[in-house]
């Protein structure tokens, strides 16, 4: 199954290999599959198509790849999504969200899009559609067993109960370099009774100054994660999470975080999270 979806793609796809890695596909498909998933990504990320279009009915044709990876690529195509089915947009509105949180998602969400001279044009935030898993492929292959393949999860994302754990969406301010994540925090998040786990508080705050850090930076991971919990945050409640681009240095990039209250009136938590940018083959000793 894997091969044979490997050599597909490989057919479907016209990639430039980069020289280091010439003839190395059948030695490290793994990598392979990985580098390609985080050039769909990177491709629809900078040429501005959310990647929940890859899900939708139309194939996607000759997506340029930036050649900033520095793997020298230069155009992807792919007419097939690997999926058996379109995945489902953690991001969007469901019945568990309260009105403050649907309210908050709505005035980013109107920030997505400005009128001017009676045309609707691209504004400067934009929401980041949201997965329960990475790549299935990229993730997969010759590393985890076949169960773990099928049952692997993002762990902000691993329940289907909407409301239970962690409710968030996340806009970014590309000019600003900065994002903002509405977060509503579910009873399954609970740490000292009626709040929030301080470790849930940890994981948001990963993925959100993560998230930034990877569009600032491609494939990165956490070295340091440094929190001051100033208050506690109650379970239910909607919260702010904002970060943003402090500095980069190298292959190392410092965020800044504040979780606040939806009104901004109370500070929870601050936080700073380091991030060095990774080649992906790292995770897998390649
Ligand atoms: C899109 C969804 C987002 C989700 C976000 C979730 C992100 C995660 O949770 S990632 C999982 C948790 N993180 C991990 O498991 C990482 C484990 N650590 C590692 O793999 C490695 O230590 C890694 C990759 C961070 C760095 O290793 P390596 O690539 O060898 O770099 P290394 O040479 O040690 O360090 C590079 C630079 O970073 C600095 N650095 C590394 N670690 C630290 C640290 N903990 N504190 C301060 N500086 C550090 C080094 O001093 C060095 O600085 P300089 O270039 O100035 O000399």
């Amino acid at each position: 199954m894997y091969a044979s979806h490997l050599a597909n793609l490989h057919r479907q796809t016209n990639i430039q290999e980069p020289r280091h890695l010439e003839g190395s596909i059948a030695k490290v498909p793994v990598g392979m599959m990985i580098r390609q998933g985080f050039q769909v990504v990177r491709g629809l990320h900078r040429h501005g198509m959310k990647w929940s279009g890859l899900a939708g009915r139309q194939p996607i044709n000759r997506v340029p790849v930036s050649q900033s990876m520095g793997v020298g690529v230069r155009v992807l195509t792919m007419s097939s999504w690997p999926f058996s089915s379109p995945p489902r947009d953690y991001s969007l509105p469901n019945d568990s969200w309260s009105p403050e949180m649907r309210n908050l998602y709505d005035h980013y969400n109107a920030l997505c899009e400005v009128e001017e001279e009676g045309q609707k044009k691209r504004g400067p935030w934009r929401r980041l559609p949201s997965y329960n898993r990475t790549l299935k492929y990229a993730t997969g292959g010759q590393c985890l067993s076949k169960v773990l393949q099928a049952k692997a999860r993002l762990f902000t994302r691993n329940t289907e109960e909407p409301g239970a754990s962690f409710e968030y969406v996340v806009f970014l301010n590309k000019q600003e370099k900065s994002c903002v994540c509405i977060f509503q925090a579910g009873h399954l998040l609970e740490g000292p009774p009626g709040h929030v786990h301080g470790g849930a508080i940890a994981t948001i705050i990963d993925s959100v100054t993560g998230t930034i850090a990877t569009y600032l930076a491609g494939p990165v991971m956490t070295a340091n994660l440094n929190i001051n919990y100033r208050s506690p945050i109650s379970l239910g409640s909607v919260v702010l999470v904002r970060s943003a681009l402090e500095k980069t240095e190298g292959r190392k990039t410092l965020i800044s975080c504040q979780v606040t209250s939806a009104d901004g009136a109370r500070l929870h938590t601050e936080a700073t999270g380091l991030f060095v940018a990774i080649n992906v083959g790292h995770l897998f000793g390649t």
